[in-house]
């Protein structure tokens, strides 16, 4: 069931009409149906069931906004956070600190000392050299960290290269050749009960088999690292599942990949860890936009140039992703444009002969499956600011994040002295 949705010819989110919300607001806003979230959440957990008792960490990064981490906390989510600023706000949302995974290869000492005193469930690591500073900070505290240790298992995940993360030559994880001297060393520290494995391999997956030879690698390494002696408890399956952005785009059922899954990792006798984002959020958030104006006259087809821009969305300039865009109030004609937005950089460009409904100056559009990586990845180019997002849950719809107007940004610079 969609709900983004025709009713008597107006897109509403839920119950509610997109027009109210555009009025209330403004455009561009981000618009996040609860509802969706929640049975997306629900059909990832169903998927998995065959496995027992699994571990659910949200992809924060794949939408961070409060009330989304909410809702997945009251779903019984945990986090699977890559920064300082992602762990507060899954704190701040009432998740349990037992909860919460830690990945990223970037992790800073502040980040690492924050995560410890946070008593957070389980660090990823990422390099010998990060888990000999993990410990010593744990040690330090008197505290042991629960880690795994990220391995790359040199698949590629066939996905677009700049969210492909699981080839030898991406700075992510352990090359497999090296980890079980990696693991020998990490879990012979002080403060580190290095008790398993996590691996993943990229984002927008549409095909199963690359996630299942990588799971098989992790297989074989369990198995040999228990032959060496060590006690591997625990496995972090990461995310990655796609999601459909245009017609005729299939990605594997959540049923099949937890099918796989169980398929897999049948006899390995550990704890999984799932983080999922994408596959929950994606298609439970638009973005609103107001046509500025229709521009006709050059040698193609007309440019909808609308008031959103790569600033608030920017996986179409940044990985010539497709996002379906469609009038709130269609009139049942349709037209073939070129849909951009307001900024200085051609590359403000959401579609390029695009076939739609046909939109005029005022009228109101979404680009549809813009709820993970949407405003998340928003930036203030052209000092534009940043967008506002909404939730809706049937018929009742709130602001949960307020538009940062230009000026709230400049605020927060100054001239010095000696400039003026
Ligand atoms: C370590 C890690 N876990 C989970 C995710 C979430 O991925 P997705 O949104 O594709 O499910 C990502 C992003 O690709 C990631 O880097
Ligand atoms: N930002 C990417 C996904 C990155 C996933 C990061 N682990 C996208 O919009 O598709």
């Amino acid at each position: 069931m969609d709900h983004f949705a025709l009713r008597g010819g107006v897109m509403h989110a839920e119950d509610v009409p997109l027009p109210v919300i555009a009025q209330e607001v403004g455009t561009p806003v981000y618009v996040y149906s609860r509802a969706t979230l929640e049975r997306h959440a629900r059909v990832f957990r169903d998927a998995l069931a065959p496995l027992g008792d699994v571990h659910l960490a949200f992809a924060v990064k794949s939408n961070p906004n409060l009330a989304v981490l909410k809702v997945m906390q009251r779903e019984g989510y945990g986090a699977d956070v890559v920064s300082g600023g992602e762990l507060m706000r899954a704190l701040a949302a009432g998740m349990a600190p037992a909860d919460i995974v830690f990945s990223g290869v970037g992790k800073t000492r502040a980040e690492l000392l924050l995560g410890l005193e946070k008593r957070i469930g389980q660090f990823n690591i990422e390099s010998r050299e990060e888990g000999r500073e993990l410990a010593e900070l744990a040690a330090e505290m008197g505290v042991e960290a629960q880690a795994t240790l990220r391995i790359n298992p040199d698949v590629d995940a066939g996905t677009h290269e700049k969210i492909s993360t699981g080839r030898a030559e991406n700075k992510f994880g352990i090359p497999l050749v090296h980890a079980r001297e990696a693991f020998a060393e990490l879990a012979g520290l002080e403060g580190l009960n290095l008790r398993g494995v996590a691996v993943h391999i990229g984002s927008q997956l549409l095909d199963l088999s690359p996630l299942e030879a990588a799971f098989e690698k992790v297989g074989a390494l369990v198995a040999n690292l228990r032959e060496a002696g060590h006690n591997v408890t625990h496995v972090d399956l990461g995310g990655g599942l796609g999601v459909p952005y245009k017609a005729g785009e299939n990605p594997p059922s959540p049923a099949e990949y937890g099918a796989m899954v169980a398929r897999v990792t049948k006899g390995w006798g550990v704890h999984l860890t799932f983080e999922p984002g994408r596959v929950i959020a994606g298609n439970a958030g638009v973005l609103l936009t107001r046509v500025v104006r229709v521009k006709r006259g050059g040698n193609g087809p007309p440019f909808v140039i609308v008031d959103a821009a790569m600033n608030d969305l920017a996986r179409p300039a940044l990985y010539g992703a497709w996002h379906d865009f469609e009038a709130v109030e269609p009139s049942g004609e349709r037209m073939t444009a070129n849909i951009v937005g307001p900024i200085c950089e051609t590359g403000d460009t959401f579609a390029r002969d695009r076939e739609c409904d046909a939109l005029q100056s005022g009228e109101l559009a979404v680009f549809r499956t813009a709820g993970a990586y949407g405003a998340t990845m928003a930036s203030s180019y052209n000092s534009r600011g940043f967008v506002a997002e909404v939730m809706v849950d049937g018929s009742q719809w709130a602001v949960v994040a307020d538009r940062i107007a230009p000026e709230t940004i400049s605020d927060a610079e100054r001239v010095p002295e000696w400039l003026e």
